[in-house]
């Protein structure tokens, strides 16, 4: 989904107005489209309440359309309205034909009902307000919103476009914006949520479409994508039940070293998770015995290695082994000793078949290759791949499109730039780099951007310090690595996994009760779960 600012939502909306869509139809659309997720979200039989906190706009039209639809579906359901709504009695009408119930403020002026109405509902959708707000709040929709929040063991509630509070462009939010469980935003995810403190209040992000076509002008503003779980789901690759492993790629995984032995590990426990068919995984011969038991499912290729880290002649032995390698990751665990950069610098330079300049470097015979292409396959470069890749002169040019996947440190090393200045504008940063680079871009950290060197820009909305802890970056390369392999575009690969890999991170850290708690292993238990969930 698209993101926007309130001035271009409000540009949409009247573009498709003025193209024949009314103002009445999208409300409804968006009404019917909110109470479809919440349905197939949260509905649970024999039946399920849900208390509706209306305000006087059109995002109370939008909750208040979605409470009637919710009524006909089976689902007891309470209107609170904050403000008298004024000139729209039909939507009334038809929610109360529908058989929902209505109460007023002007009914509970010590909001008593209010709060058991609250206790006793399993679900409340938040409509009070949406983009039309200007903080601070006031009156009764601040102290209403404040009795909500005393309370303890609040259900679930969903925002509908965004928590009420919360400024849609600063991100700002009051202080009595209630933590939404799930935000379902209205035809586009809306800029102030993806900034903190809204980021923190939204819990989930989704977007609904409200029927306004793709060909308004205004879109060509909206020049970011918001991952969210049905574009992940749409990215995912068929499984048909007569495939085979051979369906499903085959990834290599040049990684490690005798410091860091369990980075090879956690990439290929994360590729396969994912899916792929195979995964052979390519360590220094010094750490093989360590780390093969573990992983039965894999197949491995001992690399050479001087004192435990990979060595010029690795380079041969990947090439030799590339057949029906689909996608090759590089650099997790290899630690910066000048003997692995001359075996990166062999990997490139091979690729063009001219032989290496590397004084501990070999070249290889024609027919020593002749079963591997000559082109490297898809590749993804992580960790210290990235530090010792940015110390090769045109690096840029010696590699086909590359998924490159550097934290804020990596990508100060590669670009020159300070890491402050990389984290003040990480969007326009990814974007820059991408470009100039003419590689896949996946910046790391708190909201993941994920850039192109066609200039398009995906933001992975979640931050969680469950995924600060060391091996992380290792599952996330595996993982883009293994959707590679099965065949999707590298850009479409690198931000379907990051955004599986936060949402993960976030599940991890549910189940285990801790953010602090979660380790990198934790995150690749996550996946099954994380993959089943959204394709349900
Ligand atoms: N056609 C449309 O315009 C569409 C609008 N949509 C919905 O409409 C929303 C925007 O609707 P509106 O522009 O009516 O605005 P809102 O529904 O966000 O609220 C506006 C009302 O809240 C009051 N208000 C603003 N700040 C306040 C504060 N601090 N304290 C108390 N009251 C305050 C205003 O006086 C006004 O009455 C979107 O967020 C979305 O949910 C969707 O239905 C899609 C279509
Ligand atoms: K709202």
């Amino acid at each position: 989904m698209k993101r926007v600012s309130v001035a271009q939502m409000k540009a949409l909306e009247g573009q498709a107005d003025a193209s024949g869509l009314s103002y009445d139809q999208m409300m409804a659309n968006a009404g019917l489209a909110l109470a479809q997720a919440v349905h197939r979200r949260y509905f649970r039989r024999p039946t399920c309440s849900v208390l509706g906190l209306v305000g006087s706009g059109n995002n109370g039209g939008d909750c208040l359309i979605a409470l009637r639809y919710l009524a006909e579906w089976g689902w007891q359901t309470q209107a609170y309205l904050l403000k008298e709504r004024v000139g729209d009695e039909a939507l009334l009408t038809d929610y109360r034909k529908a058989g929902g119930q209505v109460l007023g403020v002007n009914e509970d002026h010590d909001f008593e009902k209010l709060r058991q109405h609250a206790l006793q509902a399993d679900l409340i959708m938040d409509g009070v307000l949406g983009t039309g707000i200007r903080l601070p709040l006031k009156g009764d929709i601040q102290h209403a919103l404040a009795v909500l929040k005393e309370i303890k063991d609040l259900p679930p509630v969903v925002a509908v476009d965004c928590p009420s509070g919360v400024d849609c462009d600063s991100g700002k939010a009051a202080k009595e914006c209630l933590r939404a469980d799930l935000t379902v935003c209205m035809a586009a995810i809306k800029a102030g949520l993806l900034k903190q403190p809204a980021l923190g209040l939204a819990g989930e992000i989704y977007a609904v479409g409200i029927g306004l076509g793709d060909n308004l002008p205004a879109w060509a503003e909206a020049d970011v994508d918001v991952m969210d779980a049905r574009m992940a789901v749409e990215n995912l690759p068929e499984r048909p039940a007569d495939s085979h492993k051979g369906t499903y790629g085959t990834c290599l995984i040049a990684a490690g070293s005798v410091n860091y032995c369990g980075a090879a590990l956690l990439a290929a426990r994360a590729a396969y998770r994912m899916g792929t068919g195979l995964v052979r995984v390519g360590v220094p011969g010094s750490i093989y015995d360590t780390l093969a038991g573990q992983l039965p499912e894999a197949t491995w290729l001992i690399l050479p290695h001087t004192s435990g880290v990979i060595n010029s002649e690795a380079a041969k032995v990947v090439w030799k082994n590339l057949e029906r390698v689909n996608a090759l990751l590089i650099g997790p665990g290899w630690g910066l000793e000048n003997e692995t950069k001359e075996f990166l610098e062999d990997l490139l330079n091979l690729q063009k078949g001219k032989g290496n300049a590397s004084p501990l470097g070999f070249v290889p015979e024609e027919h020593e290759l002749k079963n591997a292409s000559r082109k490297l396959p898809a590749l993804v470069i992580d960790a210290d791949g990235l530090k010792l890749l940015a110390q090769i002169e045109n690096w840029q040019d010696k590699i086909q499109t590359a998924v490159l996947t550097p934290h804020p440190g990596e990508m100060a090393v590669m670009s020159g730039l300070s890491i402050a200045k990389i984290q003040a504008d990480r969007e326009a940063i990814a974007r820059e780099y991408a470009q100039r680079w003419g590689h896949v871009l996946v910046l790391k950290g708190a909201m993941t951007i994920v850039a192109n060197p066609a200039g398009e820009v995906a933001i992975i909305p979640m931050a969680t310090s469950a995924l600060a802890t060391a091996g992380t970056g290792d599952v996330l390369a595996g993982m883009i690595t293994g959707l590679i392999a099965q065949g999707l575009e590298p850009y479409t690969a690198a931000k379907t996994a990051a955004w599986l890999h936060a949402r993960a991170g976030i599940k991890a850290a549910r189940q285990l009760g801790s953010e602090a708690s979660v380790m990198a292993g934790d995150v690749i238990a996550q996946l099954p779960q994380v993959l089943n969930e959204i394709s349900s």
